[in-house]
């Protein structure tokens, strides 16, 4: 009989910790390595990211889909060629062969001035909410984000054997993107109905903070042909392997099927941050490879999801 396994979870304080010893931070190095290269998947405690923090951006979640349809509808991401904005319920079908998407989801990240407008970069579209319901919880998490997702990057590298420099391109000025998301109870009967559609993620790496005891994550294990649930804990973030970072390391840290079904009674809210890297850097693992551009690669992937055209 296959043992169903259990995502491993790894304490990164022995890395992140100013007065970690050499060794504590070797031993979650290795964790990581190994965590990846079995599953695409972990979870994470002692990452930096406050407790108040975590609850506040939830709450901003439920502020801002809260917000009546027409409202959201005028913030849609479509009309936004850094593609910043409100995906409304059945807009992003990440599975083909299943029904479009049972969820909203709204996109947010660093602020480039409108000049240097771009593919996944531009100004924030945010909604009219006062700034201390939605804009500074909002932003408090984005900077906890990029702290943690650099941190993640540099273990990855470690972990591969590389010296941190190899990410100086990489890591430049990196695209790295929060999406709040809304999860509706779960009422169709329809087989082919997830509230996300079976997918990979498209960038390097993604950290995602589910709302506690809300469940509804589920990663397929290909050993024992099943999905997994990825339990909802306070304060435990998940960390995934994208697609980007699998076709680096030639599946060595693989990126791996995973799905949602909203398994609550009530709504679901998450936030996954999306570290792509910077838009203009080819493979960091392998230089002069002649791969694709993060550029390249997410645009293909994220507009096929939106029935966008790739031009703007
Ligand atoms: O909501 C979740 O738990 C996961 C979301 C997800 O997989 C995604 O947005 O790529
Ligand atoms: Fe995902």
């Amino acid at each position: 009989m296959t043992v169903i396994p259990e995502i491993p979870t790894i304490d990164l304080s022995s890395y992140i910790r100013p007065d970690a010893t050499p060794e504590e931070r070797a031993g979650v190095i290795e964790d990581v390595r190994s965590a990846c290269s079995r599953y695409g998947f972990l979870q994470v405690k002692g990452h930096g990211v406050p407790l108040a923090t975590q609850r506040e951006v939830l709450e901003s979640c439920r502020r801002l889909f809260d917000l009546p349809q027409g409202v959201k509808d005028s913030l849609s991401l479509k009309n936004n060629p850094a593609r910043r904005g409100y995906e409304r319920i059945g807009e992003q079908i990440l599975d083909a062969k299943a029904l479009p998407d049972c969820k909203e989801g709204y996109y947010l990240g660093r602020e480039v001035p409108l000049k240097q407008m771009g593919f996944l970069r531009g100004p924030n579209q945010w909604p009219d909410l006062p700034s201390e319901d939605f804009h500074a919880p909002v932003t408090e998490y984005y900077e906890h984000m990029l702290r943690l997702g650099n941190s993640l990057v540099e273990i990855l590298a470690l972990g591969l054997g590389h010296d941190i420099s190899v990410l100086k391109d990489f890591t430049k000025e990196p695209v790295v993107n929060l999406k709040l998301l809304h999860y509706p109870k779960h009422i169709s009967t329809d087989e082919r109905q997830f509230g996300a559609g079976a997918h990979t993620d498209f960038g390097a790496i993604t950290i995602l903070l589910q709302q506690p005891g809300k469940y509804g994550l589920q990663i397929f294990h290909a050993p024992s042909n099943a999905w997994l649930p990825v339990p909802a804990i306070e304060d435990s973030l998940v960390i995934n392997i994208g697609d980007l970072v699998n076709k680096w390391t030639d599946g060595k840290y693989n990126s791996t099927l995973h799905r949602v079904v909203n398994a609550s009674d009530g709504d679901r809210y998450s936030v996954p941050c999306f570290y792509h890297g910077d838009l203009s850097a080819t493979n960091p693992f392998k230089p002069g490879d002649g791969s694709e551009t993060v550029e390249e690669h997410i645009r293909r992937k994220f507009d096929i999801s939106y029935g966008l055209t790739s031009k703007s």
